[in-house]
């Protein structure tokens, strides 16, 4: 059924008419696992990784990391055991990423410890996301790299080291630069110190599930500053390694839970994440008393779905600190507002960088027939969907884009009931 339903050009949702209720487990974090497959290819020996996501993002880590050397064996569904030298041999091809900022930025720097030539890419959308803030970084390293556009294609021509031992970095576009840095530099052969340009980085908590990861793979990493990041030349230890569930994931989980007043339970309490999105439980759980002002810097990726949640709030919301939303897998922003006045005209502003959602809980019931442009981001269709639990006639373009970290998300409704029309 998921191959099926993936493979659709549109899929119309049927409006619920019971609450939702029942157990719906999210897939691994997409975020720990591109994490963890990169700091256990770069460890000799044999790491295994349980509770991973299997999906397009985690996919395309894997086969670069296979076309460098790196054994990647896929035991069952969640499962990852990755066996390797800790060196990494020059590619045939390109790295293909397709559209995953975590594996584009993560290897990026990571090659650039490696001997070689190699050239990390991506799709039509990868091609419009900026990486050039790391690229420079990295030349200030002595690193022979290039990406004339900004963003991927990137060319680097590695020779195993860097020639300095300190880089500034201004991760105002995205916290995946510092992340990239700081995986690969515990792996340059000295001590290794990493600065933030700019007074603070959007989404800090990223950083955290960065260093949380690299401790598990033995590195040791001081903070003299919140601005500073000392990594010592540990290299990386083959390990066991558990992933938790996608907190991410687990938004639309608990966005459908509220909009329904039903009961999903997802096997893990919100407390218990350690990912950022995990914050946005007490906004969503708030429904439909959601606040006024919603800071989105520190959840990004959860905005979406609590952008469309706000559709059906009791008061109006704005959406504050999520000027990166713009350079995501599409404009965010944009396609937020496109696809809620498209719904109802009037119902999203864009003002500046900020989102401004005009609740109208008198949606809930009617049948406002709208196609949803997903732009081909996975976080666009899965919020999206929320809306057509409640409106009539909402279709959700391109639907097979939830591959991307989701790919069993229109399984994980309809296991709770929920109908699709599709073509
Ligand atoms: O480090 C990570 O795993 C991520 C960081 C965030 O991106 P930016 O740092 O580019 O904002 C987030 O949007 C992305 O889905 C995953
Ligand atoms: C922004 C996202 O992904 P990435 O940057 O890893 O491609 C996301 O999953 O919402």
């Amino acid at each position: 059924m998921t191959q099926n339903l993936l493979r659709e050009d549109k899929l119309t949702i049927l409006p619920i008419t019971h609450a939702l209720k029942g157990h719906v487990s999210p897939p691994g974090s997409k975020s720990i696992t591109n994490r963890a497959l990169l700091l256990a290819g770069l460890a000799k020996g044999t790491s295994k990784l349980t509770g991973a996501l299997k999906s397009d993002d985690t996919r395309y880590m894997a086969e670069a990391l296979r076309a460098m050397g790196v054994t990647v064996d896929e035991p069952d569904a969640t499962t990852f055991v990755v066996t390797s030298t800790g060196e990494w041999k020059e590619p045939n091809a390109p790295l293909f990423l397709g559209n995953a900022g975590t594996a584009t930025r993560f290897l990026t720097a990571a090659v650039a410890l490696a001997k070689g030539r190699f050239t990390v890419d991506g799709d039509e959308h990868m091609r419009k996301r900026p990486i050039l803030p790391l690229v420079e970084a990295l030349q200030s390293l002595g690193v022979a790299i290039a990406a004339p556009s900004g963003c991927p294609p990137v060319a680097i021509d590695a020779n195993g080291a860097f020639k300095k031992n300190r880089v500034v970095i201004d991760a105002g576009l995205s916290s995946q630069y510092v992340s990239a840095l700081l995986m690969a530099a515990a792996c340059a052969g000295e001590a290794f110190e990493i600065e933030l340009a700019g007074a603070d980085i959007g989404a800090k908590g990223y950083i955290d599930l960065t260093l949380s990861a690299m401790r598990a793979f033995g590195a040791k990493i001081d903070q003299p500053s919140s601005s500073v990041w000392r990594v010592a030349p540990t290299g990386y230890t083959a390990t066991d390694f558990h992933i938790e569930p996608d907190a991410s994931a687990a938004t639309y989980l608990w966005g459908a839970e509220v909009l329904s007043a039903g009961k999903i339970d997802i096997g893990t309490p919100a407390t218990d994440f350690t990912q950022p999105d995990a914050k946005a439980y007490d906004v969503i759980s708030a429904f439909p008393n959601m606040p006024a002002v919603i800071d989105g810097s520190q959840m990004q990726d959860a905005i979406p779905t609590i952008a469309v949640l706000a559709a059906f709030n009791k008061t109006p919301v704005r959406f504050v600190g999520i000027a990166n939303l713009r350079v995501k897998e599409c404009d965010r922003i944009r396609a937020l507002s496109t696809g809620l006045n498209n719904i109802r005209e009037g119902l999203a502003t864009e003002e500046g960088d900020d989102l401004i959602v005009a609740a109208d809980p008198s949606l809930i019931g009617q049948t406002l027939p709208a196609e949803i442009d997903t732009f081909a981001d996975h976080r666009i269709a899965m919020s999206f969907a929320l809306a057509g639990l409640k409106i009539g006639g909402i279709t959700i373009l391109d639907p097979g884009c939830v591959a991307k970290t989701y790919p069993s998300y229109w399984d994980a409704l309809a296991s709770l009931g929920v109908e699709y029309q599709q073509g």
